[in-house]
């Protein structure tokens, strides 16, 4: 039998931190006529709180060093007030959204990042296992729209800030075995350029090898190295498509006109 389609979206940092783009992307979001989940960062808005309560941030490899003033930090913004800001003006724009936690209805559960050299703090990881893809199925069989804040938790109490390309990822992956899935990283770029200053270097097409080519030339850094790095998992497991767009683009990409990086292995 053949699958349903489905859309798992991610939006980040620039568009969340300004209202006015945010809401026209909600309102095409909300057009979308096939089941969809919606995951959004927001870190932009978390170092501008944390360095106005002056505590200091740092990111290592797109990732926040989580220490326990910043995840209460990122609980607030992420779990809160973004994610109640979206789903409100999702339900504006008749979709009827719902706004989860990975600890909600334990839809998500994360284990302390461990493996690397530095000690991250609070900050989980996840893998396709760690998705409660039951709920999720009968969440989307009521035609409600989930919007995932990037918080997950443990099942022994606490709370983890994990990157919210990897959430998008895992929710795919996931998914991916009863829905045939596209997976969309939204940001403000037109996809993966050859030359971040010039716009018109758009890679229309990326396989592994360029872009291991890509890393090693150092034309990667910071924010898209956990975009590329999840959507790389992504297509290996199952997940149909993967694209890297303008978040302009959304309808377009939905009416298959592809404008983004389209991701292969
Ligand atoms: N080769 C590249 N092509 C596109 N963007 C790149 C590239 N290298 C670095 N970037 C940066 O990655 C950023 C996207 O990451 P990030 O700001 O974390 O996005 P988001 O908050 O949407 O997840 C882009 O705005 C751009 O500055
Ligand atoms: C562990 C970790 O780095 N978590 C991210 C979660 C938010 C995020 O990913 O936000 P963007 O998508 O807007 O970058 C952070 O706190 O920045």
């Amino acid at each position: 039998m053949e699958k349903q389609k489905l859309y798992v979206i991610k939006i980040g940092g620039s568009l969340i931190d300004n209202e006015g783009k945010l809401n026209e992307f909600l309102e095409k979001f909300a057009s979308i006529k096939a089941p969809k989940i919606l995951v959004h960062g927001g870190g932009k808005l978390a170092s501008n709180l944390a360095t106005k309560l002056n505590i200091s941030q740092q990111m290592v490899e797109g990732r926040r060093v989580t220490d326990k003033e910043t995840l209460d930090i990122v609980t607030m913004v992420y779990a809160g007030k973004i994610n109640k800001n979206i789903v409100a003006q999702l339900q504006n724009f008749d979709c009827n959204a719902i706004g989860f936690s990975g600890a909600d209805g334990n839809l998500i559960k994360s284990k302390k990042r461990t493996n690397s050299e530095i000690d991250f703090g609070f900050v989980g990881d996840v893998e396709k296992e760690s998705v409660n893809q039951n709920l999720l199925k009968e969440l989307l069989n009521l035609n409600l729209v989930p919007v995932f804040s990037a918080i997950t938790h443990d099942k022994k109490g606490n709370l983890f800030n994990t990157n919210a390309d990897s959430v998008a990822s895992v929710l795919a992956q996931a998914l991916s075995q009863n829905f045939e899935v596209e997976l969309l990283y939204c940001f403000d770029k037109n996809g993966i350029l050859d030359d971040i200053n010039n716009p018109d270097s758009l890679i229309k097409t990326l396989n592994k090898i360029e872009y291991l080519e890509l890393l090693s030339a150092k034309k990667l850094n910071e924010g898209i190295l956990p975009k590329l790095k999840n959507a790389f998992l992504a297509v290996e497991n199952n997940v149909k498509k993967v694209v890297l767009i303008n978040e302009t683009k959304l309808v377009n990409q939905i009416n298959h006109q592809n404008e983004g990086t389209e991701i292969y292995l």
